[in-house]
């Protein structure tokens, strides 16, 4: 039995340099302060303000390098001190080298300088007690650095969501699995999926394409439902007789939702098999991605308990035209591009079928048009960023 509820139970302790991208299960509070010293932050030279009040000259008394014990500096005298040295007990300036001259042990300081310059002080970055990382939060290689800064070197992640990944089609055929006959096709989705889920940290399983029929469907989306957080289905949920995944899932659980107004992907099924989750994401490619971006990913991540990040849409000019609304909101692939006047443009791919693969590699992103929507060329539209999406 496997709880399957609205944020996946359970977190797990693992290494932190095995949790790039995992979601953490809980808060991490700073242990310690960071820096936990006064320390240099150039290469120069220390000394107390008070002493070159009045002169440019100090014997030089001391040296410390990063990573030296605690020094003591004697009045009247300055230190020679590197980046990241712990400032002498009794320093309170630090001034770059290449503005000082040597002479022996001599210290010859510039005309200008400025009291207390050049010294990181200890919690400048985290004081101890701080919240540098909430659970909800994916790690990110930044927050990886950040925890390893306050000395963790565990972390408590939210377990990784399983999910099965079925891809249904008798034209499928499984890449490597040698060559086509005529009227067969192989099969982009699955990989394309895994790929999608793998980025989101997710344990995917997947079985071979499942043929076009009701019973091999219905089957399969028993067995999946036993091991699964979350069952991804693509193809079979459109219109046709062919299309066996929609009844399958009213047949083996609920089906909650079908079709949205977008283009492309608009027949998308939602629904539950037991404990399990179902998306019944369309057999076109284009359709699959854009489904999984907009609505896979975002609920996935709601699941794995982390905090949702909202379509960060920006404002780009269309270099291309709408004249005739849609009735359904568009999800057109476009490339970014800024003029010569600074100004940022979306180009659309030349083929916006949903079947055209190649345009969302082509692509930087999506410009969304709104249902009902005419578009002229140099009118600002929203622009919806692949990376901002999927992972
Ligand atoms: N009469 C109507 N026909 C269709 C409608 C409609 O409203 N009325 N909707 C169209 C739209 S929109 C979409 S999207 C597709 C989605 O249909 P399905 O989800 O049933 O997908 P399939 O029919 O199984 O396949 C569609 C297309 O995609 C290819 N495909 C399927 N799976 C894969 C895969 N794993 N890898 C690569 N390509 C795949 C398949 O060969 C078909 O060409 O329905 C429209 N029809
Ligand atoms: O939903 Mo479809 O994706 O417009 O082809
Ligand atoms: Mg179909």
């Amino acid at each position: 039995m496997h709880a399957a509820a609205v944020a996946v139970a359970g977190g797990e302790r693992i290494a932190l340099d095995e949790a790039l991208s995992r979601v953490l299960a809980e808060d991490l509070r700073a242990p310690i302060t960071v820096p936990g010293f006064d320390n240099s932050a150039m290469d120069g030279y220390a000394f107390r303000a008070e002493d070159a009040r009045d002169r440019r000259e100090l014997p030089i008394s001391l040296r410390v390098a990063a990573g030296d014990p605690l020094g003591q500096l004697s009045a009247g005298t300055a230190c020679r001190i590197f980046t990241g040295a712990p400032v002498p007990v009794g320093a309170d300036t630090v001034v770059i080298q290449e503005r000082c001259e040597r002479r022996g042990d001599i210290l010859v300081l510039p005309e200008q300088w400025t009291a207390h310059a050049n010294i990181r002080r200890a919690g400048e970055d985290i004081r101890a007690g701080d919240m540098i990382l909430r659970g909800g939060q994916r790690l990110t290689p930044q927050a990886v650095g950040l925890a390893a800064s306050c000395g963790f070197a565990e972390v408590v992640v939210r377990r990784r969501l399983r999910v099965v990944v079925l891809s249904t089609g008798d034209e499928l055929r499984t890449a490597g699995s040698g060559p086509l006959n005529h009227g067969q096709i192989y099969d982009s989705n699955r990989p394309m999926l895994r790929a999608l889920l793998a980025r989101l940290g997710c344990e995917t399983r997947s079985a071979g394409p499942l043929g076009d029929d009701l019973t091999t469907t219905r089957q399969a989306l028993r067995a999946a439902a036993e091991t699964a957080d979350v069952i991804v289905t693509t193809g079979g949920v459109s219109v046709g007789e062919e299309d066996h995944v929609k009844g399958a899932l009213e047949a083996e659980g609920t089906l909650a939702l079908w079709r949205v107004a977008i283009k492309p992907g608009k027949p998308l099924a939602f629904g539950h098999i037991g404990e399990a989750h179902f998306l019944g994401l369309p057999g076109n490619p284009v359709s699959a991605f854009v489904t999984f971006l907009l609505f896979v990913g975002p609920f996935l991540k709601a699941l794995m308990g982390e905090a949702p990040t909202p379509l960060r849409a920006f404002p780009v000019r269309a270099a291309f035209g709408r004249a005739k609304p849609d009735n359904r909101r568009e999800f057109v692939r476009a490339r970014l591009t800024t003029r010569a006047d600074g100004t940022l443009w979306a180009e659309a791919y030349p083929h916006q079928s949903s079947g055209v693969l190649s345009s969302t590699v082509w692509a930087d992103g999506l410009v969304d048009i709104a249902a009902g929507r005419t578009v002229a060329e140099g009118d600002d539209v929203p622009f919806l960023p692949f990376e901002g999406l999927a992972s």
